[in-house]
């Protein structure tokens, strides 16, 4: 097992991170413009596994589509092989082949694709073997699993001849990804209607176009949280907008209530450090993916919190509430649910002298808890995890003056 050592350091004299591109963006407009007939322009394209993996995919066509660990790899290639009538296999890591897609393959089964579970019924992997004729444009489809789900049938839903209507069933999660999908596709020419839970998609083509995909904000949570637990410094984040189409952009808000304070420049935001106003209770319905910033730094920084909005973090790369509680336990803190579905930081009270973090294949658990660097050194087993979204992230630690040594 690799091991990485972070030293302790809690300055952070005025530092700029680069920051890697947005690898939902990409993953959209890279289906986009598969689906696009002329020429795009599109710039900044995530350097990030999910995304490497999709342009290598798209580009050599083989017969199996094997995505590795990317949710949305998965999910947006199995509607697209759909709809472009190929015969495919879609695979990807045994954690991949554990995370639920029923609900998709029920969705395109519905408007008459003909697609079969090679293992277990409602997990990948997967035959595809393309949609002959659509038999319907009227699906119904849960809102509460996974949001991957309705932003790939709605990414081919132009493409099919009878246009499609969505009604979304339920609880709707992570509604800012699908409010992504459907920016981007306005982006290229499309026309769409949302008028309660129901989403109308008319047949129409994608128009040539051009799209330079915005820095991540999910990959910029873990620098406000390390100026957050911090004692002191400012930190510029470059290439963020102040009109995201990111739903993680709320990490804005998240952090001014735990002690920074964000300005938008010309070509990025400036963090400077803050009092902290405290953040009683937060509902991560919308921006699953910050969770873990935030209960790290919740509990580093003693803020007694209270998160709603949870569900989804069981079947994303890892049992995320599981993996959050065992990593929380290592320096004395916790995530306990006083009720179904709500949850508790407790604090951390005493800080050993060396924390070791487990990172369960997801690298999220690894940058997370990079910011305990502020208070003890800290060891992050397999770091190479980060190469899923992120892999400059060390080379941008270094970048903030961190002291990082392979063990
Ligand atoms: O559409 C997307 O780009 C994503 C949607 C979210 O997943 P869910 O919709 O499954 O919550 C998020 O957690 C994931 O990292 C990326
Ligand atoms: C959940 C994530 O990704 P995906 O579902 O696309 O694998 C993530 O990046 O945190």
């Amino acid at each position: 097992m690799e091991l990485l050592q972070l030293s302790q350091k809690s300055d952070f004299e005025t530092v700029q991170i680069p920051l890697p591109s947005s690898k939902s963006e990409s993953n959209r407009v890279l289906i986009i413009d598969a689906l696009t007939e002329g020429e795009n322009q599109i710039s900044n394209l995530a350097e990030a596994r999910d995304t490497q993996t999709m342009i290598n995919l798209l580009k050599t066509n083989p017969p199996v589509f094997d995505v590795l660990d990317a949710g949305t790899t998965m999910r947006f290639l199995t509607a697209y092989g759909t709809v472009t009538n190929q015969k495919k296999v879609m695979t990807g890591t045994p954690r991949m082949c554990e995370r639920p897609i029923g609900i998709l393959v029920d969705a395109l089964r519905a408007i008459g694709a003909e697609i079969h579970y090679l293992n277990i019924e409602g997990y990948p992997p997967l035959a595809i073997h393309g949609l002959n004729e659509q038999t319907t444009n009227q699906v119904k489809i849960r809102g509460d699993v996974s949001s991957q789900y309705i932003s790939a049938m709605l990414m081919i839903a132009p493409i099919l001849p009878m246009g499609l209507e969505l009604e979304l069933e339920g609880k709707v999660g992570s509604r800012t990804y699908i409010e992504m999908t459907l920016e981007l596709m306005r982006n290229f020419g499309i026309a769409y209607t949302w008028e309660e839970n129901r989403i109308t998609v008319k047949h129409q083509s994608y128009q040539p176009s051009t799209f330079s995909v915005e820095s991540d904000w999910s990959g910029a949570s873990y620098w406000f949280s390390l100026l957050a637990c911090a004692d002191s410094g400012t930190l510029f984040l470059k290439g963020l907008k102040k009109d995201s189409l990111q739903g993680d952009s709320a990490i804005v808000e998240i952090m001014d209530r735990l002690g920074i304070r964000s300005t938008f420049e010309k070509d990025g935001v400036l963090l400077e450090k803050q009092a902290v106003k405290g953040l009683e209770t937060y509902d991560f319905t919308h921006c699953p993916d910050l969770a873990q910033t935030v209960a790290v730094t919740c509990a580093i920084l003693g803020q007694n919190s209270i998160f709603t909005g949870l569900e989804s973090l069981r079947i994303k790369e890892t049992d995320r509430i599981f993996a959050l509680q065992e990593e929380l336990a290592r320096f004395n803190a916790q995530l306990k649910e006083i009720e179904p579905d709500v949850f508790q930081v407790i604090p951390s009270v005493t800080m050993p002298h060396e924390v070791k973090i487990h990172t369960y294949d997801d690298h999220r658990m690894a940058m997370a808890f990079m910011p305990l660097l502020t208070k003890t050194q800290v060891i992050i087993e397999d770091p190479s995890v980060v190469n899923k979204s992120y892999p400059s992230f060390w080379k941008h630690c270094q970048l903030a003056g961190i002291t990082t040594q392979q063990l």
